[in-house]
């Protein structure tokens, strides 16, 4: 058993709370004391661009590259993650280890009581080609306009007048001690892995890996990864709009997706039930969204 775990993390308000979920879930778990906790702050070349749409800098890698160096170089033990953040395809020299409960996965509206209530012609702030997606499909009137930043930085925005409403993650609002701000958008399937914080460790630390497990809840862990694998069947870390989400039902999971174009005009849903643990399911289930494309639509995952 380490004496020391050192907790690797992104340094933005909502990383910090989530590293702490983490902390606290070791120590309850394993029993440690306080001064075996350490968490390590580290800023990632995400954070540190503000002013481009992270799609046009490149992949999700853009969160995990830093953290993963910290681990490789023994500098830090574990990192914590958004699992909505981590790249679907990940070197082969990490592992996640564990996941947390998952939190309330939805979206919810701020600056509006429904969708429907937006005034024609609203501009929404969002950077997120899935929302945008989304909102275009329901309100092809609608104004998406670009907005970065951390949680709080995007809600000043929108009290600064830079956007008419916007959506946030429900887990991400919860976990930053703000339940009552917004409402929870029900119809809408959010981001595949949404609400679930992972724990990676070196894949070859076993004596790590073990320990870290104990905190693992395994539907989530079965869930999350049926939607991984379901954006692995689409072609990996593309950034066309894909929204998934798996549930665990009595002996099996419901596994229900849909992907966009980006404007929101054409629109492929379909789900799945199948037996914990089948890899294939959740690639059969891409393939057939893929299959029921228009061309225009099939072409956003190509890449
Ligand atoms: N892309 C940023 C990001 N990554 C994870 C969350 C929220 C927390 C979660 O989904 O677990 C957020 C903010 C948001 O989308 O509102």
């Amino acid at each position: 058993m380490p004496r020391l775990f050192r907790i690797g993390t992104r340094g933005s308000p909502l990383a910090l709370a989530q590293a702490r979920l983490v902390a606290d879930a070791l120590r309850d778990t394993l029993d440690l004391g306080p001064e075996q906790i350490e968490i390590v702050p580290i800023t990632t070349t995400g954070d540190m661009i503000q002013d481009r749409p992270l799609a046009e800098v490149g992949g999700k890698a853009l969160w995990t590259k830093e953290l993963d160096r910290s681990l490789a170089e023994g500098r830090t033990d574990l990192s914590v993650h958004s699992m909505k953040d981590v790249e679907t395809f990940r070197p082969d020299a990490f592992r996640i280890a564990a996941m947390l409960p998952r939190a309330d996965v939805r979206d919810r509206l701020i600056g509006a009581p429904s969708l429907e209530a937006l005034p024609k012609g609203a501009r929404v702030g969002t950077s997120s080609p899935r929302r945008a997606a989304q909102l275009l499909s329901r309100r092809p009137d609608l104004n998406i306009v670009p907005i970065r930043g951390n949680v709080a930085t995007r809600l000043r925005k929108l009290e600064l007048g830079e956007a008419d409403a916007t959506l946030l993650a429900s887990a991400g609002l919860e976990r930053l001690g703000h339940p009552e701000i917004g409402v929870v958008l029900d119809g809408m399937l959010a981001a595949p892995s949404q609400g679930a914080i992972g724990i990676e460790v070196l894949a070859d630390n076993n004596a790590v890996a073990g320990l870290v497990a104990a905190i693992g809840h395994r539907p989530t862990e079965v869930c999350v990864a049926a939607e991984r694998r379901l954006l692995e069947g689409l072609g990996g870390d593309c950034h066309a709009p894909v929204a998934a989400l798996a549930e665990c039902e009595d002996e099996a999971v419901r596994l229900r997706a849909e992907i966009l174009t980006g404007d929101g005009t054409e629109v492929s849903r379909g789900e799945v039930r199948f037996a914990p643990g089948d890899r294939e399911a959740p690639l059969a289930l891409a393939r057939r969204l893929l299959d029921e494309s228009s061309p225009k639509l099939r072409a956003h995952f190509s890449g």
